[in-house]
């Protein structure tokens, strides 16, 4: 199996894919892919696999989807939840009504780790999106493995034939991909390696410079009907989703703002134009300004 080659130089992402490469190397010679394929078998052989279905969460008529993101830091900000709580975070989000969760499993880069996954999935049946620098096949029945539903691959760093056989390979094992671009030239190699999830990344890993206006200027490049678009990255408002969604985008993909807010139920509920959410204390019986049961 080979190893992806990278267009990017002298970059956080360079940094961050030959540290993956690295890592990959050791994950396989502790869990060999004949090992992890003999799981999968018992687990797709067992009557129809019940995947939480990434791409149909994504299409809501006349409503931009969020898909919420678990991420304690990253390159750009550095710890942005101090005392990061990834199942609460999960709990919370599933609370709040998040539409898909997606979640960091990168440790050295993103505080993230492979088993939040499962973790993710033992509380909450929304569709979970693995958030990763996949550059082998591995990754990708790993990614099974651990129970996601979707993944995420990089159009920048899948080059040839190797982005459309991901995708294949992820469907083949129930799920789908998430390709993310950043040019009109990675949204057409996108449409042509038969991508059904296109995300914008409104931040260039090389200045770590986010502006929303790069979704809004590329999205005309997506001209195949039917390709959901989500525009990932500093999103913070919701007169931003707002904005977005006049665009035309399908969904937003949070982290930051919603990691950062302390209270994850509420920063949903400010990011969805919510301005306070139904809590007890605010509508129970005892609110002394007498407005219960109103
Ligand atoms: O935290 P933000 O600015 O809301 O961004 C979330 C997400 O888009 C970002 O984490 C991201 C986009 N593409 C990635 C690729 C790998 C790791 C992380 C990412």
């Amino acid at each position: 199996m080979s190893i992806m080659t990278v267009s990017v130089d002298d970059s956080i992402l360079e940094r961050i894919l030959q540290h993956k490469r690295e890592e990959v190397v050791a994950t396989r010679r502790r869990l060999p892919l004949r090992e992890i394929k003999e799981r999968l078998k018992d687990m797709l052989s067992s009557p129809p696999p019940q995947r939480r279905d990434f791409a149909a969460a994504l299409r809501l008529p006349g409503q931009v989807a969020l898909i919420a993101e678990v991420k304690r830091q990253s390159p750009s900000r550095g710890i942005i939840q101090a005392d990061f709580n990834p199942a609460a975070t999960v709990q919370a989000y599933q609370d709040a009504g998040v539409d898909a969760i997606s979640i960091l499993t990168d440790r050295r880069f993103f505080g993230g780790a492979p088993e939040y996954l499962g973790a993710a999935r033992s509380i909450t049946n929304l569709p979970l999106l693995r958030k990763d620098f996949i550059i082998t096949e591995y990754q990708i029945y790993e990614t099974r493995m651990l129970g996601a539903d979707a993944v995420l691959l990089l159009a920048g760093v899948l080059k040839g034939n190797a982005l459309g056989e991901f995708i294949g390979l992820a469907r083949s094992l129930g799920m789908e991909a998430l390709v993310e671009t950043r040019t009109p030239e990675e949204i057409r190699q996108a449409l042509d390696s038969g991508a059904l999830i296109i995300g914008i990344n409104n931040r260039d890993l090389r200045t770590f410079q986010v502006d929303i206006g790069v979704t809004a200027d590329l999205i005309k490049y997506i001209d195949q009907p039917g390709t959901i678009v989500v525009s990932e990255s500093g999103i913070k408002t919701r007169a931003d989703v707002q904005q977005l969604g006049n665009c035309g985008v399908d969904a937003v993909l949070v982290g930051e703002a919603l990691m950062a807010s302390g209270d994850q139920r509420q920063g949903v509920a400010r990011l969805r134009g919510v301005t306070a959410l139904p809590r007890k204390e605010q509508c129970g019986l005892e609110d002394s300004r007498g407005v219960a049961g109103v």
